[in-house]
């Protein structure tokens, strides 16, 4: 029995491509889009497959169904089933919510967020949340705790008592109180958070990709350090720069600039 797929042959993840923005979809609607072997193993490939391909510059994830993700499936944990795919460790769920992804990354949080599914979103660069979709970290309440990101970044994302209030107990947001606290850039209208997502990604996706990837790095990295990032995020800033300075994308941004055109990025 396929767990949670309507039809055993279904992907538990699709990919779709929306000319430089990757729409991935964690797709086992029956049961909320919770991550286990297989979903992992599926987006895993779907991650592996957009990081190769040089025209994918953006990526959106959202979820089938009323859900983005409930969070880690509690019933193949039950049932002693593995909830990640071996051997995906470095993309898959792991790969959502571990950086190992150096494009630009939206969650469309369309539904519930619980578990996994905020962890997924607090390791995306952006969010637009439908304005009826929860937000939560309820593994305390499972006996677990949130192992796949929450607890290290959700302090470094909101108000530290917020935080606490939610790891602790549990208490879900709504998308309005997530934008409030910062979890959320954007708001959408019911039903209309991916579109919305893949209109911000296309505006991401106006930028070169060299660029977008070092911004993000150099973003996330001194986050890292807190607040004495200086001197070795000057470094590391001064190798990136050197890098994008020299690329060809550095001299068609200027060009296209001085001759008054849209610039055509190689990734190079
Ligand atoms: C990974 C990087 C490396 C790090 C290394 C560390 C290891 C990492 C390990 C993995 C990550 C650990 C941290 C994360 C842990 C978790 O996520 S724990 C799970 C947290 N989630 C929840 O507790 C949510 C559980 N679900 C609910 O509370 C409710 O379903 C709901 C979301 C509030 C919706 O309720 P309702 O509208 O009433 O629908 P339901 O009938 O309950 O659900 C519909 C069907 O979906 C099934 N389902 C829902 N959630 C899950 C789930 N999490 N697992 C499995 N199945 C789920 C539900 O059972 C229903 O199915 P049917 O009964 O067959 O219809």
């Amino acid at each position: 029995m396929t767990h949670g797929n309507p039809k055993a042959d279904e992907p538990a993840a699709l990919l779709e491509r929306r000319g430089a923005v990757a729409l991935i979809t964690l797709n086992r609607p029956r049961a909320l889009n919770a991550v286990n072997a297989a979903l992992s193993a599926a987006v895993g490939e779907a991650l592996e497959e957009v990081a190769a391909d040089p025209e994918l510059h953006v990526i959106v994830v959202t979820g089938a169904g009323r859900a983005f993700c409930a969070g880690m499936d509690l019933k193949a944990a039950a049932a002693d089933e593995p909830v990640m795919a071996p051997g995906h460790e470095d993309w898959g769920f792991a790969g959502l919510v571990n950086h190992y992804i150096a494009k630009p990354v939206i969650a469309a949080v369309n539904g519930f967020a619980l578990g996994g599914g905020t962890e997924i979103a607090l390791a995306c660069d952006l969010v637009v949340a439908d304005e009826n979709a929860q937000f939560g970290l309820p593994e305390v309440r499972r006996g677990l705790f949130a192992a796949a990101g929450g607890v290290l970044r959700l302090p470094r994302q909101l108000p530290k008592k917020i935080a606490l209030e939610m790891a602790l107990t549990g208490r879900p947001l709504d998308a309005a109180e997530a934008a409030r606290w910062g979890l959320v850039n954007r708001v959408a209208p019911a039903g209309t958070s991916v579109e919305a997502a893949l209109e911000l990604a296309e505006t991401v996706a106006e930028g070169a990709p060299l660029a977008l990837q070092a911004t993000k790095r150099l973003i996330h990295r001194s986050d890292a350090f807190g607040s004495d990032w200086e001197p070795a995020m000057w470094d590391e800033n001064e190798r990136e720069w050197q890098a994008v300075f020299a690329s060809e994308d550095a001299r068609e941004g200027a060009l296209a600039f001085a001759e008054k055109r849209a610039p055509a990025w190689r990734g190079r």
